[in-house]
């Protein structure tokens, strides 16, 4: 079966776990007035928590459920927020071909304070630290080799972060006289970055 492919105007946000993917997505949404998405408070909203799909489906129930809500989102223009082990999939590698793919990067020691107490993401259960080094370690090529734009959001807010995106792809800049609010899609409609639902 051929995937569809995401519109070449969609920018989709990629990288590891609490490198700020919703929160950027969603201020550069606001920016730029596009719609957002974010695709883990898709599957939140449709089929409950992350950590109770983790639970009842495993990774793997998770991946396959996750799949379809990535190229559901990706195949309507605007702000995408992928979860961060999402870019695992191959159809989803293979429907992000034309779109803008925007890599947040950033280290463990960035990323510390906000997974330390962390009990929303299944996968950094233990010792999140680790965790999400090794995490990192296996997926960077991913997103590296999708990539379109790469930032280091290392020492840069949320703000400046989105900043950076709209620096990289100025086109997403609407004009002045004829921009309209966002409309709201997946996660805008929700006031924090709590995606990940309990
Ligand atoms: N550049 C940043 N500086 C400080 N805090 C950030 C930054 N980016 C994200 N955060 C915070 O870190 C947490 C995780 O961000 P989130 O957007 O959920 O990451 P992701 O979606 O990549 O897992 C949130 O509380 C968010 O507000
Ligand atoms: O990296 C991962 O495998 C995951 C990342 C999470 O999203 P965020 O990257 O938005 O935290 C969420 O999809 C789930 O906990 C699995
Ligand atoms: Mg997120």
């Amino acid at each position: 079966m051929s995937s569809p492919m995401a519109p070449s105007d969609t920018v989709v946000l990629i990288g590891p776990m609490a490198v700020g993917k919703t929160a950027v997505g969603r201020m550069l949404a606001r920016r730029t007035g596009r719609t957002f998405v974010d695709t883990d408070r898709v599957l939140v909203e449709r089929y409950g928590p992350i950590r109770g799909l983790f639970d009842q489906h495993g990774e793997e129930g998770f991946r396959l459920l996750e799949a379809d809500v990535v190229q559901g989102a990706v195949t309507d223009a605007g702000i995408v927020s992928l979860g961060g082990g999402a870019v695992l999939d191959a159809g989803t590698q293979a429907v992000l071909q034309d779109a803008a793919v925007v890599f947040l990067d950033t280290d463990a020691r960035t990323v510390l304070p906000r997974i330390s107490r962390d009990s929303k993401r299944p996968l950094l259960a233990g010792n999140p630290l680790e965790r999400w080094q090794e995490l990192y370690d296996q997926r960077r090529p991913i997103y590296a080799r999708l990539a379109s734009v790469v930032i280091d959001t290392r020492g840069l807010s949320v703000r400046g972060t989105a900043d950076a995106v709209v620096r990289a792809l100025p086109h997403l800049l609407p004009d002045r006289h004829t921009a309209s609010p966002p409309r709201t899609a997946g996660a805008n409609h929700e006031s924090r970055t709590d995606t990940h639902g309990d």
